[in-house]
């Protein structure tokens, strides 16, 4: 019997960040192991004009979820949607649904965040400093609280090359950042930013740092661990293979490359590619859970879930698998056939964004445009040209994170929560793993059937012949205008010519000989 699922057993939990990519993995988990969890409650807001209930029950509907129906057929009736902006002053929670967080939640998986690169200060210090000591308050409340986990991330800290599993202090406290977030103006606040984050590469990360500091500075006498993820990808084994359901991370990118879009990415092939897949991140956060809560550690733990120091992976196997998979399993309608490569300079970079992405989306642009189309392909290049210049500092460096937490962990489960519980990363095929995240993509993402596969093999059949045929024609239109304007270039073509048209007379008259 799992300890870690007994554990969770008649819990009431506190889930924020449910509706996301890492919080649906998270409840299913918890649902499926421990079907007898008395109910998790979810922050949610409202969205795209759907209520509460119905973003939930759509979550709930949806093909992740269908194993949890399996064992937990009252699934619905075990959450509890909480009407709720991190955004806003106690989170607009309503008086009584306050009341009632307070009084029953035994754990809280803090996992809400703005994970944009590109986000203004005022809005990612408010969600991922500011709310983050909000819940902590409103933590120091609940009477039956027995852990309080907070997900970071392993890039809190990427401006050290060498990541301990300790909160590292921040330049700035960051309760003068929040301080100062409520009376300056936006102008002033892009005008300090660049100085603020210093050798951080972005607002998401200087933020999710800030935000490891007002946990540790304000958890009080709260049971509390930090758990830091690395680039979290599509689903290694659970509930199925490949499951993925948003752009962020790789995704994009490899549908980018999949429909042809991305030709060349700035990379360093031989830096550790630091991959972690979504359901080794739950796997660990909820043994976490019931470790901070029932071995209750003096301190504050970080746990770096990270797979580069027991089994890393490079960029350049990364990417080669990739495309090796595109050649299985190619993606519908390309615009070009997969075939993107790695750039290590900027000049090489510059030109092949010029030749390889700007230059063929003005083309297709063009030809949207003479044929009385909308013209978008320029636009969606820009954005593609846009995120890799934010994905760069990511995927250019290594970084070493220490694991001792993560691995003490590991050895304090029981055989059979290590297997229910499963965060060895060293037991990860990266071939097998990155074959099943493409084929995620294209299933969960792109929600492409798998029976058009024999056409979209012939799709990209006619996009290689259009391709020879292109360059064929480039070819012999640039050489007819350098003969017309070149003598020596004249020369060469007759000199050609001339030796071809011997080699074929000589091969004819010796096959006619031999006969
Ligand atoms: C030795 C041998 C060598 C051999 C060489 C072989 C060659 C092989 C080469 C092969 C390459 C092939 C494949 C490549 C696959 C692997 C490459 C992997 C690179 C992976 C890089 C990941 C790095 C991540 C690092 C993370 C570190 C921190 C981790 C975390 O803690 S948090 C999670 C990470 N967060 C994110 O990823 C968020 C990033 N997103 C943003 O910040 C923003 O969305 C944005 C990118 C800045 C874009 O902002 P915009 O305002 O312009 O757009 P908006 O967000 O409003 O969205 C607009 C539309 O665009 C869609 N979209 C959003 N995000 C992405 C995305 N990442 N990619 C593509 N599209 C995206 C969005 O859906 C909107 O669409 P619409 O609704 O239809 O308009
Ligand atoms: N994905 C990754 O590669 C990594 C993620 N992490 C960390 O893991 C955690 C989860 O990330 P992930 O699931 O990928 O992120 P997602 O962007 O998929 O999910 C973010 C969640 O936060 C919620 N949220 C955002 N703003 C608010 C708000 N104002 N009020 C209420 N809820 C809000 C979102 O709700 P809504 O659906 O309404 O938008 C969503 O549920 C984050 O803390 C992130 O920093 C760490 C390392 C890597």
């Amino acid at each position: 019997m799992s300890m870690i699922a007994a554990f969770y057993g008649g819990k009431s939990i506190l889930i924020t960040g449910a509706t996301g990519f890492l919080g649906k993995v998270l409840m299913e988990k918890l649902f499926r192991t421990s079907p007898d969890l008395k109910v998790i409650y979810v922050l949610v807001r409202p969205k795209q004009g759907q209520t509460l209930q119905q973003r939930v029950f759509q979550i709930l509907d949806s093909k992740l979820f269908e194993k949890v129906k399996e064992v937990c057929p009252n699934v619905h009736e075990k959450i509890r949607a909480i009407s709720a902006d991190l955004n806003q002053n106690d989170f607009a929670i309503s008086k009584e649904d306050m009341q009632e967080l307070l009084s029953h939640t035994n754990i809280v998986f803090h996992c809400a965040a703005t994970v944009r690169f590109d986000d203004h200060l005022r809005h990612a210090v408010q969600l991922n400093v500011t709310a983050t000591q909000q819940l902590l308050l409103m933590a120091s409340q609940m009477p039956k609280l027995e852990a309080f986990i907070h997900i970071s991330t392993a890039f809190s800290n990427c401006n050290l090359k060498h990541i301990d599993e300790v909160v590292y202090p921040c330049p700035v406290e960051p309760k003068k950042i929040i301080d100062s977030m409520e009376w300056l103006d936006d102008a002033i606040i892009d005008e300090i930013t660049p100085k603020l984050i210093g050798d951080q590469p972005n607002t998401y990360t200087y933020t999710k740092a800030l935000g490891e500091v007002v946990v540790q500075q304000e958890g009080g006498n709260l049971n509390i661990a930090i758990i830091r993820p690395s680039i979290v990808g599509a689903t290694w084994q659970e509930p199925f293979p490949g499951w993925v359901d948003n752009l962020n991370g790789p995704s994009g990118l490899i549908i980018a490359a999949g429909k042809g879009f991305l030709r060349s990415i700035r990379a360093t092939p031989m830096a550790v590619a630091d991959l972690i897949p979504a359901d080794t991140v739950v796997n660990l956060t909820l043994a976490v859970g019931w470790y901070t809560a029932v071995h209750r550690p003096k301190s504050t733990l970080v746990y770096h879930c990270t797979s580069g120091n027991l089994n890393p992976c490079n960029w350049g196997k990364m990417g080669l698998q990739v495309l090796a998979t595109f050649e299985k399993i190619p993606f519908e309608r390309a615009f070009r056939r997969p075939n993107a490569d790695f750039t290590t300079n900027n000049i090489t970079t510059h030109y092949w964004n010029a030749v390889s992405h700007r230059a063929p989306a003005i083309i297709y642009d063009f030809y949207l445009r003479l044929t009385g189309r909308k013209p978008r392909m320029t636009k969606l290049m820009n954005r593609l040209l846009r995120t890799l210049s934010m994905v760069e500092y990511f995927i250019n460096r290594s970084w070493e994170w220490s694991t001792y937490n993560t691995e003490m962990l590991m050895s304090a489960l029981s055989p059979e929560d290590q297997r229910v519980f499963n965060f060895d990363v060293r037991q990860l095929n990266w071939l097998e793993y990155i074959e099943n995240y493409v084929l995620g993509v294209k299933k969960y993402l792109l929600k492409e059937d798998m029976a058009g596969i024999p056409e979209a093999k012939q799709h990209l059949k006619r996009l290689r012949n259009i391709h020879y045929l292109f360059n064929t024609a480039l070819f012999l239109i640039a050489w007819r205008l350098l003969i017309a304007r070149s003598q020596v270039a004249r020369n060469v073509w007759f000199f050609i010519v001339s030796f071809c048209y011997k080699f074929l007379s000589y091969f004819r008259a010796s096959s006619t000989l031999n006969a």
